[in-house]
């Protein structure tokens, strides 16, 4: 398959993080947008945000939390907020993708409350819809658990209050943030609220090597698991015993350090086993990549033919957090794509 093939194919994205996801060209008319800054020392930032080093480094990954710091400047304002919300939506567009799920933690600084941080978002997503061409966005919430337990019980209840407010965006939950730091225990409480609340959960788990924590992470239940590396065989049968669709993001993992190669990537095992997965972007800015070259990836490493990249998109359907009628929408269009190209 060509890469047109997935560039032109009707797509959805269902792990991406706002911050992570502003593409470089974007970040470049964000700052002239807010600052008019151009200057030599501001590209080069740019450079550095998604520049990897080649070698394998322990603490690839820690570094690159490091790296969110220079959106979270530029997201630090409303309007620069409103303006990076838009971009990402509109590069996701661009790239084919119909059906988005955002997730981002709420923030609160000297210009927004967390509360005000997720109002500006959601008038964006509001708003995207229509300049968009169509595409449907949706909005996780996230816990950073590199955060206090104070921050995670407040997104909570924001999360509660929003979905009650926008409850055909607000659809979920999140917990990310670098996984070495904090423990999944201790957001168990925050985590079963929201469960309560009927917010559905996609959980990063197992990204880092700890066999204890996924299956604690496991044993609570939650519905898609973000990155999955390191789950043994025991628990991805688990997963598919629990209906839990295990979100791969392959370039994501790759230049994080967390797996060597694409060769090496779990979506094969996962693949092997029957157990759903789907593939994403995570942060398609940092990593500079895109879903199309994501899919592009995996079916050459993977050998995947026509039929296996469909099943990974009937796949995302299943796993969306959307309601019926929306879902049903989304298949015909992509079942459509499908039947018109018959390469
Ligand atoms: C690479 N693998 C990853 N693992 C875990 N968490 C990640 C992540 N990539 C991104 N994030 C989480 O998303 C935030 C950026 O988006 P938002 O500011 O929320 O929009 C990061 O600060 C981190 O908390
Ligand atoms: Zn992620």
């Amino acid at each position: 398959m060509q890469p047109s093939f997935f560039e032109n194919m009707p797509k959805i994205e269902l792990h991406a993080h706002l911050n992570g996801s502003l593409k470089m060209d974007s970040i470049r008319e964000l700052g002239l947008q807010l600052y008019g800054e151009n200057s030599s020392d501001f590209l080069k930032r740019i450079q550095e945000f998604t520049t990897f080093p080649e070698e394998m480094d322990a603490d690839k990954l820690s570094k690159c939390f490091q790296k969110f710091a220079f959106m979270h400047e530029l997201t630090s304002s409303r309007k620069g907020l409103q303006l990076a919300t838009q971009m990402v939506i509109r590069d996701f567009a661009r790239d084919n993708v119909i059906y988005l799920e955002l997730r981002t933690t709420p923030k609160n600084n000297e210009h927004m409350t967390r509360r005000e941080y997720l109002e500006t978002i959601l008038k964006a997503i509001q708003a995207s819809r229509e300049a968009y061409d169509g595409i449907i966005v949706k909005l996780l919430i996230s816990i950073d658990r590199s955060q206090g337990l104070d921050a995670a019980e407040e997104i909570v209840n924001l999360a509660i209050e929003m979905k009650s407010q926008y409850p055909t965006i607000v659809r979920g939950m999140d917990l990310s943030g670098n996984p070495a730091k904090g423990h999944f225990k201790d957001f168990l409480p925050s985590l079963e609220k929201a469960k309560k609340a009927d917010l559905h959960l996609a959980l990063h788990c197992a990204e880092i090597d700890n066999e204890d924590e996924a299956q604690e992470m496991l044993d609570f239940q939650f519905d898609r698991c973000g990155h999955g590396t390191f789950l043994t065989l025991k628990q991805m049968q688990q997963c598919k015993e629990q209906n839990i669709t295990i979100e791969c993001c392959l370039t994501s993992n790759v230049k994080c350090g967390t797996v060597k190669d694409y060769d090496m990537h779990h979506f094969k095992r996962l693949h092997d086993n029957g157990i759903r997965s789907v593939i994403c972007t995570d942060d398609c800015g940092v990593f500079d990549s895109t879903l199309s070259q994501e899919l592009a990836i995996a079916s050459k490493v993977f050998s995947l033919n026509r039929n296996n990249i469909h099943g990974l998109c009937i796949n995302a359907i299943a796993a969306e957090f959307c309601d019926d009628n929306e879902k049903t929408d989304l298949r015909q269009r992509i079942d459509k794509y499908f039947a018109d190209n018959t390469e």
